[in-house]
């Protein structure tokens, strides 16, 4: 018997982009619920604890709710989309290339936590410096990024896309998280391995889906004699042996004119660059991405995958 999914806040952004991934699958059964019920908890309590796999892209204080309301089955496995459990131990971090072992612990374990569209790119970048002793202890990282306003879920979409809407968006391009206190910063912290918070400065294009996550870095604050070389062989190095992270070359990155954020809409996979001058004394690492692909819903259905495998 195929092992049964329910997305719970399938009519969202991220949860209909799960259901078109899924489309035409015929080893997985898809569970669903009528739009117009789709806040009908005892329904959705049903629903979740009649599948193998339960997909929560709701808000967190709802996805804390349905852990909840699943708890007591050890038959349902949840991905949670949310940032709800993102930094609970007991949870599985779902960025499968972070570490060797990762993709492993995701396979086996109940309750995955799948990572947040900005940290997919800024851990991505960070923690492979942090686990080669290349980023010391103590370096003032810096995270700037542009997201895809689809990022923002239904209510930034209808802000961006209806002129009418009262609350409506018309910058082409803006800074947020003023206060430098977004929700993804203990995310990039814990599972980039930093012992300082970064200071992280998110912004929105008007383009629906794609991200560019930028952590400039000065190699003469880095350990002795990092190099833009070193930096990307071991980026290289760390992401050996998987395709869905690749690590641009050099002698590619340098003939780039520019980085256009959306390069990688509809795409489930991230590139990362090192750029800079070569025996200059700083670099820019970038990762490009799909807020809604490797950002959030690809990396939903990876992680499905993984723990179908198992
Ligand atoms: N968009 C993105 O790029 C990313 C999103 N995420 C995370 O994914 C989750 C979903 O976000 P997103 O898809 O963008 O949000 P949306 O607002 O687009 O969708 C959320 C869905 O959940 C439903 N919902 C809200 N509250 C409840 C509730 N109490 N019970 C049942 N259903 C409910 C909403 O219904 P209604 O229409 O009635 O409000 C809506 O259908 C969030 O935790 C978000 O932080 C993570 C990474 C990236
Ligand atoms: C553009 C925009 O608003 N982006 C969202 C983050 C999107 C994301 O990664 O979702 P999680 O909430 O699951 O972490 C924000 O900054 O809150």
């Amino acid at each position: 018997m195929a092992p049964k999914i329910f997305i719970d806040g399938e009519h969202g952004t991220t949860g209909l982009q799960i259901r078109t991934r899924m489309a035409g699958r015929r080893d997985v059964e898809l569970l669903s619920i009528p739009e117009a019920e789709r806040r009908n908890a005892a329904m959705r309590e049903d629903m979740l604890n009649g599948a193998d796999i339960a997909i929560l892209c709701l808000p967190d204080d709802a996805s804390k709710e349905a852990v909840q309301m699943v708890s007591a089955n050890n038959n349902v496995r949840v991905i949670d989309t949310s940032t709800a459990f993102r930094v609970n131990p007991s949870w599985a971090y779902g960025f499968a290339e972070m570490d060797k072992e990762q993709a492993e612990k995701i396979a086996s374990a109940r309750f995955v936590s799948n990572p947040g569209c900005y940290p997919t790119g800024a851990i991505g970048l960070i923690r492979p410096l942090r686990a080669a002793g290349i980023l010391p202890d103590g370096y003032p990282v810096a995270v700037n990024a542009v997201s895809g306003y689809t990022g923002g879920g239904k209510q930034m979409i209808a802000q961006m896309e209806n002129p009418d809407h009262p609350d409506a968006i018309t910058a082409p391009h803006f800074l947020y998280g003023l206060p430098l206190t977004h929700k993804h910063v203990p995310e990039m912290t814990v599972h980039g391995l930093l012992d300082r918070a970064p200071i992280f400065s998110p912004s929105v294009g008007k383009f629906a889906q794609g991200m560019i996550v930028q952590v400039p870095l000065h190699l003469d604050h880095l350990a002795e004699g990092a190099t833009m070389e070193s930096i990307h062989a071991a980026l290289v190095a760390h992401y050996a042996g998987q395709d869905i992270v690749t690590v641009v070359p050099l002698a590619e990155s340098k003939a780039l004119p520019r980085v256009n954020a959306v390069e990688l809409e509809g795409k489930d996979t991230m590139k990362l660059f090192v750029f800079g001058t070569p025996g200059g004394s700083q670099v820019n690492l970038v990762a490009l991405l799909d807020n809604l692909g490797k950002g959030a819903s690809g990396a939903a259905v990876q992680n499905m995958d993984l723990m179908l495998a198992s």
